[in-house]
């Protein structure tokens, strides 16, 4: 079931966007098989992820005897490999590139990571926030007076990782499909959170001058295009960036027969700062609720500021099934969707290496290899 059924996927379980990716894959139906360290090595117990449904789940620790067979064993049957270890990591285990392609010709080797393959960088520890201050989406994501803050993991992770790995290996396998080339997909958050860019950078010539230091889009603080705290402590955004949406937002809020507000006031930068003051006023006299009321469904470009549990019952959200809770946990659904193979329904997550015997048998393991494998510690502690 989903559009990927039968796309069959190995992925080396590491840390935040390569599991991310996994998960999407898994949502649209493909056959994801999570290759997972023991939980003694792990760290202990393996935390409740989300980004393990939809995935089995098998145990196989590298470095003991018979576990790099059994995994080349996996990738002898498998479209897409997914791994984030740091580089260099896969070839010490004997499981790189070279020796994967070697196998399995059209496999998509995918590999994630934040600096990238090569570079002076690339062997450093790091997280998301680090990969988007090098990108210039950090830098991007600035309000007035205000540090430097991005919602932590949605915009190098996810958005410039996960995200870009997934379309390149749904490229890979495409290509694998046409003339049986696979290849190494080198997704590097640093390339995708800067890849992001592109459309603002293509907005910013009109009105800012990139080169001046400390100037930042969220530094402009345009009046019709930020967020406003409510006398309930709620907040709101507005983005109405058009001048027939301006004017409409401006009709509602009751300040049409006010020149200052006036359309041809929009672009003019010195009315910013006093216009959003006035707002910023006007806001806190009424509750979120109230200006919901007033603002929602209309086209002024607004929308009130949610939490994760506020948004899943927001009837627009609940209309398209956005959110679900499984096994007591709040989760988004898959997305996008599709027509003719809808994906498949949310499961509960798999305990750590719930079907690695299930697994082994369907390599053709039997009932002695897995007894040995067991008994050199490659599947974990019994
Ligand atoms: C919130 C976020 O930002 S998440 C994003 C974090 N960044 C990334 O994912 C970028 C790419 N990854 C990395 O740079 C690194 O993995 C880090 C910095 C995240 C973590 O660093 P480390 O914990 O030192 O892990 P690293 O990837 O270097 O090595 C993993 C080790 O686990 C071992 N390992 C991994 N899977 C297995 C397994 N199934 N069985 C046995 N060993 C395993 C590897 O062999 C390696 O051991 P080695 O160092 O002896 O070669």
């Amino acid at each position: 079931m989903g559009v990927l059924s039968g796309v069959k996927i190995v992925e080396m379980v590491g840390m935040g966007p390569g599991p991310f990716c996994g998960m999407l894959l898994a949502d649209l139906g493909a056959d994801v098989i999570a290759v997972e360290r023991p939980a003694e090595d792990a760290g202990g117990p393996r935390p409740w992820s989300i980004c393990s449904r939809g995935k089995r789940s098998i145990v196989l620790d590298m470095k003991k005897p018979g576990a790099v067979d059994t995994f080349l064993d996996l990738i002898d049957g498998a479209d897409v490999l997914i791994e984030g270890n740091r580089p260099g990591v896969m070839e010490r285990l004997g499981i790189g590139p070279d020796v994967c392609l070697a196998r399995r010709p059209s496999l998509v080797y995918g590999r994630m990571t934040g600096w990238g393959q090569y570079g002076p960088l690339s062997k450093a520890a790091a997280h998301d926030a680090n990969y988007i201050a090098l990108s210039g989406a950090l830098w991007i994501a600035t309000q007035p007076g205000q540090p430097p803050e991005a919602p932590p993991t949605i915009l190098g992770d996810i958005a410039g990782g996960a995200l870009y790995l997934t379309v390149g290996i749904l490229a890979g396998i495409l290509r694998a499909r046409k003339d049986g080339t696979g290849q190494v997909i080198d997704a590097a958050m640093v390339d995708g959170s800067a890849h992001l860019l592109n459309l603002l950078v293509s907005f910013l010539p009109i009105e800012y001058d990139l080169s001046i230091a400390n100037t930042r889009p969220g530094a402009l603080g345009r009046h019709f295009d930020r967020t406003y705290v409510c006398s309930d402590g709620e907040w709101i955004v507005l983005q109405a960036m058009e001048p027939q949406f301006y004017t409409e937002l401006i009709r509602r809020l009751g300040l049409d027969h006010d020149g200052r507000f006036a359309e041809n006031q929009r672009q003019n930068p010195s009315v910013w700062g006093p216009l959003g003051e006035e707002l910023a006023a006007l806001f806190k006299t009424k509750t979120r609720a109230e200006w919901n009321e007033l603002l929602e469904g209309t086209d002024t470009c607004f929308a009130p500021v949610l939490s994760m549990p506020e948004a899943a019952v927001h009837p627009h959200m609940v209309a398209r099934d956005v959110y679900r809770t499984v096994d007591g946990v709040l989760q988004a659904t898959a997305a996008p969707r599709f027509s003719a193979t809808p994906s498949p329904e949310l499961t509960s997550v798999p305990a750590l290496g719930a079907h690695t015997t299930d697994i082994l048998s369907e390599l053709g393991h039997n009932d002695d290899r897995i007894e040995s494998l067991r008994r050199s510690g490659a599947l974990g502690s019994p």
